[in-house]
């Protein structure tokens, strides 16, 4: 897979050595992932202001086919906001925006923290919202197999686990062939053991599937067993995208997993520029006579 990066302004790197891949790991790792029907995103130097408040500024990333991208940074450093562009739910204030491969938008789905599922249709008919009644319940029968629920179906989505909800919520976008699912931490509400099956399921869907994905999360582990590339958001733009350095599955209990985790939360911990310096954030002194 061809990847090409963007300038990032101020990309820093902690200094972190690549493990060499683990010894067998290539035989754990079958190459039986789908060729990439995913689609190609390029975000180039955009920006996006809330009134007066600049939440990102000149960002630039681009998402290949089929690449898994985690976005990780501290709580209002502009996740969901840089998501929220690229689903088309909100426009830019500057840059631009190119989600290639899906002209029309309907290959672009968006799967929240909460499932949002209509209390008065079945799972079935939730899964089929949108498409031909026929056709549509064939298609989502098939989803809700994907996601180990084809059998609760007929269920009312209010009986169903928190978990469960998702799995639904993740059928709903499969059942419309998604080239691009992003994934507004989607997990964030689940506990420890959920929230790792699910990672699994997703990561065997995007491999079964080939779509391309963009994750927002607060964790820094599920964005190293899922993505390809993590990119960090801090002080309105991405300081850091850092390809992970790992074999596929990836083995939470492997030490360079732990490893490359500790680099990312290293760096995500590091104190800001107007955290050292808040006075001159403030603008009291001059920050170039503060650094
Ligand atoms: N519609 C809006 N109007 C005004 N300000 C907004 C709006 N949406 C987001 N913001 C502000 O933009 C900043 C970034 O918000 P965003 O939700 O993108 O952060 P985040 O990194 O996803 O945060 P979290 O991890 O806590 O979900 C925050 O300061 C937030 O208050």
């Amino acid at each position: 897979m061809h990847i090409e990066h963007f300038p990032l302004g101020g990309a820093q790197r902690a200094a972190f050595v690549p493990p060499e891949p683990a010894a067998g790991s290539a035989a754990d790792f079958p190459p039986k992932r789908a060729a990439p029907r995913g689609a190609e995103v390029l975000v180039q130097h955009l920006g996006k202001r809330y009134g007066e408040r600049t939440v990102l500024d000149d960002v630039c990333l681009r998402l290949a086919p089929g690449e898994f991208v985690a976005i990780v940074g501290r709580s209002g450093c502009g996740k969901s906001t840089l998501l929220r562009q690229v689903a088309g739910l909100e426009r830019p204030d500057a840059g631009s925006l190119r989600v290639s491969g899906d002209a029309d938008g309907q290959g672009t789905r968006i799967m929240f923290q909460d499932a949002r599922l209509l209390p008065w249709k079945s799972v079935l008919d939730n899964v089929a919202l949108g498409l031909p009644p026929v056709e549509g319940r064939k298609r989502a029968r098939r989803a809700l197999a994907q996601v180990g629920l084809a059998r609760r179906s007929l269920e009312w989505p209010s009986v169903l686990s928190g978990g469960q909800r998702q799995r639904v919520a993740l059928a709903r976008a499969l059942v419309h062939e998604p080239r691009l699912l992003l994934l507004d931490e989607p997990l964030g509400a689940l506990d420890a053991l959920t929230r790792m099956e699910m990672q699994q399921l997703i990561e065997e869907l995007w491999r079964e599937h080939g779509f391309t994905a963009l994750l927002v999360t607060h964790d820094v582990s599920e964005a190293v067993a899922l993505a390809d590339r993590v990119v960090l958001i801090e002080e309105q733009r991405i300081a850091l995208d850092e390809r992970v350095p790992l074999p596929r599955p990836r083995n939470r209990a492997h030490p360079d997993f732990a490893a490359f985790e500790a680099h990312l939360l290293q760096r995500l911990l590091r104190p800001t520029p107007a955290e050292r310096w808040p006075a001159a954030a403030a603008g009291a002194i001059p920050l170039r006579r503060a650094v």
